[in-house]
């Protein structure tokens, strides 16, 4: 139930540290998002978003491959709120690039500008992902729900093939940066802390802070501590499950092991479901700073 795809001969000649550097510019030029949090956290949504649809099980498979986010018909599922955003920070690239790169390719190429510039681990990536039509675009409603425990967390990710509680663990990890809006999401906060650093901050705070359960103004339940943070009950899932709190404390306390394996999982998410031919080429890309830009 893997897909097959052509890389066609135009994407090889595409030198796709241009497209992301393009990217990684956008990222600077608008540092202004949300309160100068900037537009990194939202492009990395983004790209979890177009690929943590999938489901091998469903007649239709989602993930990045048909790069069907671009639809409004899957932009307009609820989970997907405050994501144009991030896409229309996109478009001008998808045109510069006249179909040399397919949305699929440019959406999780995103993610990896956005954890790079961020100061998070180097992302490997691939490209071939083919535009689908609109018949391929996935069900809404695949994404996760965040008033949920732990159980549901890891069933949700055994979905995604994560059938270890490190690499989930990792994942949700990338909370430690952007933060939550309550017209997109119901959810707010935090606020002040909000970062676009990504670091291990996101697993220190779950252990050391005190954390409050309070019904916040769109009448949900989210955890709140004194300076103005907070965590989804998603997030204090990986506390309040033995071998998830393990995990954390493991990535609290030693960052380079949170990187190690968050690298190969996000890289795992934005390949979901894809079969890629043995000549296509792992790329690694140099951030803005290490080519001195
Ligand atoms: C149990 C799984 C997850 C749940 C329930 C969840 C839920 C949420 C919610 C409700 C928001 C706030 C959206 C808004 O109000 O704008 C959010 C933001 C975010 N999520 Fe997750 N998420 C999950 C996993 C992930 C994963 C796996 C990643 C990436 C690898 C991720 C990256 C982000 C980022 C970067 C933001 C901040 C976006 C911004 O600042 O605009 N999340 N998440
Ligand atoms: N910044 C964040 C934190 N935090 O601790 O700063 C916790 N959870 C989050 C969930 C979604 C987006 C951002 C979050």
């Amino acid at each position: 139930n893997e897909v097959q795809f052509a890389a066609s001969n135009k994407l090889k000649n595409t030198n796709y540290q241009n497209v992301y550097n393009d990217i990684a510019n956008v990222i600077r030029e608008n540092d202004e998002h949300d309160d100068y949090i900037g537009s990194g956290p939202v492009l990395l949504r983004l790209a979890w978003h177009a690929s943590g649809q999938f489901d091998s099980k469903q007649e239709i498979k989602g993930g990045s491959y048909n790069g069907t986010l671009r639809f409004d018909k899957e932009l307009s599922d609820p989970s997907n709120a405050g994501l144009k955003y991030a896409f229309d920070l996109l478009k001008p690239i998808y045109k510069k690039y006249n179909h040399q790169i397919s949305h699929g390719d440019l959406f999780t190429l995103a993610g990896v500008v956005a954890v790079q510039e961020m100061g998070g681990p180097k992302i490997p990536w691939r490209y071939g992902r083919v535009d689908g039509d609109i018949e391929t675009v996935p069900l809404n409603g695949r994404l996760p729900d965040a008033n949920q425990n732990a159980n549901y967390v890891r069933n949700f990710f055994h979905r995604l093939n994560f059938l270890e509680d490190k690499e989930i663990v990792a994942l949700i990890g990338a909370h430690c940066v952007g933060k939550t809006h309550l017209k997109n999401s119901g959810f707010e906060g935090p606020w002040g802390a909000a970062t676009n650093m990504f670091t291990n901050e996101f697993f220190r705070n779950l252990l050391t802070e005190k954390w409050v359960l309070e019904k916040n103004e769109a009448g949900n339940q989210q955890y709140n501590n004194d300076k103005g943070y907070m965590m989804l009950p998603t997030d204090m899932a990986l506390v309040q499950d033995g071998s998830f709190k393990k995990i954390v404390e493991e990535f609290a306390n030693d960052e380079s092991s949170f990187f190690k394996v968050f690298s190969s999982a996000f890289n795992k998410l934005l390949e979901n479901g894809i079969k890629f031919e043995k000549s296509s080429p792992v790329l690694y890309f140099k951030t803005l700073d290490e080519q001195d830009i």
